[in-house]
């Protein structure tokens, strides 16, 4: 892809005058730094020093506006589960083009994510941001005055083509604008955007539920808001000096260097990426499009695949089964008020953004190895003890005790299942039940309304007075006394999650190409994990029809734990190091930071 490289202007630096250093205090120097042989030591520690106690404002103001696009990340995938359970009764939507709407957008993510790399390459990071913000605007006024499902659909692909972009533009501009100490911190901070856009989607959701007519519409348009926010910001806001280094535009990115490092001396910084981007020239040899150059030049192909392989993992191991699927799995564990499914997924939602918070706390204190290590185990784990409150649920299924005799049942599935598992793992039937304080009966098998799964097709269950008065209707999940272990499964497997395989998979994905190949190296990655986003989603109600639910769980288990072994023995750590020193950590051999961790340890 076309990234090119102009030679760097030496003399432009001279017209630049360098800021005084006369505003370091002397008291600001540590006591290390006694030992340091020359003046030039002594200034020199003093001001990181410095510059390590006073991060200026700007770069929190600059990692806020570029956030805005993790928030719209999370809101655009988290409010159409709400937006649905309107729109199909309005527009009378078959499942069919539910699942469209739904899963285009995160297929036009996944294809506008590689353009992104291109697009990233040529015009930069702020131009990038600018154009996914005006798509998210555009998008959001589409889908609120949108007619019909075609112009849904419509809105739902623009929608999709922001996304893509955002996602892998944002970590990388953050991460560059960012100093080392902050980096990890601050990139991590879009993960908790995104979680947190996730939880206000299920809250904006819950509040305009009540709202039948129409209320879809500010669901969906409510967007806009933080979208514009953003555009208007960055008409504002500086491109990252590292791309604008890059591009020979040196007296530009000195400007923009000293004004986000709050006029503190930026020389070295400043030389460090300018001697990097050198180095680099000569390193990474041969022509080609940048993708081949990558593949061909042994560090940035293994940084490649440790980038693609964590972002691959973090979908494999399901959270976003959980993320669409929480209300169900939390009716199994015993709410069983429809009305409040729409609120239990905000309550996952939650969950997740709090534990992502931990995440931000924890990323430059343990690193980002250990956690991604230790959020993966006890995903891996927390996989496995979800799955086994689905096998003890579906060991002590209740059985079908009344068989109606309706006429329409003679042609449907449901009158075959004499259990309430296999009923409810057929999507054209549901379980209809009676229960007391103590146990439960006249349970049926019957079909499902095809209009909405909140009711049967006929029957006790198809009359909404009924169902309120000791009379239930489960639809995807069924009656259990282990709903505990279930709920436990999962508030731990947001707890492990959240702060780890979460964000560490775009925080490190920012921080591991050289600059020439960072656009397209995240556009590589997000590409990965938009399009493991939707495999998984799409295929989770196949899978748990084939698998059962704790089949499916045990696969995804499985697959955090083949996760941990590619994480245990590919993933350096990243922590602390200047984005320019990173490449040297993929020099190795692939995937042999295992033994070299074991080996330093050991000492
Ligand atoms: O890092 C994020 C986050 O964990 C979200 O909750 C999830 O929905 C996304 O797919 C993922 O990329």
């Amino acid at each position: 892809m076309g990234e090119r490289r102009k030679k760097v202007n030496d003399g432009e630096r001279s017209l630049i005058k360098a800021p005084s250093n006369a505003s370091i205090n002397s008291q600001a120097v540590p006591a290390n730094a006694a030992t340091a042989t020359s003046t030039g030591d002594l200034e020199r520690e003093a001001r990181k020093q410095f510059q390590q106690d006073v991060t200026p404002a700007f770069v929190y103001v600059l990692a806020a506006f570029s956030a805005l696009g993790g928030f719209l990340f999370g809101y655009d995938t988290g409010v159409i589960s709400g937006a649905m359970l309107l729109l199909k009764r309005e527009m009378n939507l078959s499942a069919l083009w539910q699942e469209v709407l739904i899963s285009s957008t995160v297929a036009a993510a996944a294809l506008s994510a590689l353009a992104g790399g291109f697009l990233n390459g040529v015009f930069g990071r702020r131009v990038c941001i600018l154009l996914a913000s005006f798509t998210f605007t555009s998008g959001g006024i589409v889908l609120s005055v949108a007619p019909d499902k075609e112009v849904l659909l419509v809105g739902r692909l623009i929608v999709g083509l922001g996304l893509g972009i955002a996602s892998m533009t944002v970590p990388v501009y953050i991460a560059e604008t960012s100093p080392p100490h902050l980096r990890g911190q601050l990139v991590t901070v879009n993960t908790l955007f995104i979680t947190g856009g996730q939880f206000t989607a299920s809250i904006i959701d819950g509040a305009f539920s009540y709202l039948r007519h129409n209320g879809w519409r500010y669901m969906l348009g409510l967007s806009v808001v933080p979208a514009v926010l953003q555009f208007v910001g960055f008409l504002f806001l500086p491109e990252s000096p590292r791309w604008l280094i890059q591009k020979g535009l040196t007296q530009k990115a000195r400007r923009v260097l000293s004004q986000i490092r709050g006029n503190q001396n930026i020389d070295e910084e400043y030389d460090s990426i300018k001697n990097s981007i050198e180095e680099e020239e000569k390193d990474c040899g041969g022509d080609g499009p940048v993708i081949w150059r990558m593949l061909t030049y042994p560090p940035t192909r293994r940084a490649l695949l440790v980038g693609c392989g964590l972002q691959m993992f973090q979908q494999l191991s399901g959270i976003n089964t959980v993320m669409y699927y929480g209300a169900t799995i939390l009716q199994m564990s015993g709410v069983r008020d429809d009305k409040l499914a729409i609120w239990l997924a905000g309550v996952t939602a939650f969950t997740n953004f709090l534990f992502t918070l931990l995440g931000v706390w924890l990323v430059e204190r343990v690193g980002r190895r250990k956690l991604t290590l230790g959020s993966i185990i006890g995903t891996c784990l927390s996989l496995s003890l979800l799955a086994i409150g689905f096998l003890l649920s579906a060991q002590h299924t209740p059985p079908v005790t009344l068989h109606p005799t309706d006429p329409s049942i003679v042609n449907s599935t449901c009158n075959r299942h004499l259990l309430c598992e296999p009923c409810m793992l057929d999507p054209a039937c549901g379980f209809c039940y009676r229960e007391n304080s103590t146990a439960l009966f006249a349970s049926s098998c019957v079909p499902v309304n095809t209009a909405s799964t909140e009711k049967a097709a006929w029957g006790r269950c198809s009359n909404s007075t009924q169902l309120r008065v000791h009379t239930y209707w489960a639809y995807n999940y069924c009656p259990t006394s282990y709903s505990w272990v279930v709920l436990l499964g999962l508030v731990l497997y947001l707890a492990f999650f959240a702060p780890g395989m979460g964000p560490m998979p775009w925080t490190i994905n920012s921080e591991i190409y050289p600059l020439w190949a960072r656009s397209t190296g995240n556009a590589c990655s997000a590409g990965v994990n938009w399009t493991f986003n939707f495999l998984v989603s799409l295929t989770f109600l196949h899978v748990a029809q084939n698998l059962t639910y704790y089949g499916a769980f045990f696969l995804y288990s499985s697959l955090a734990l083949l996760g941990f072994f590619f994480i245990y023995g590919c993933l350096p750590e990243t922590k602390g190091r200047r984005l320019e020193e990173i490449e040297s950590l993929f020099d190795n051999q692939l995937c042999s930071c295992g033994l070299l961790w074991i080996r330093v340890s050991a000492k």
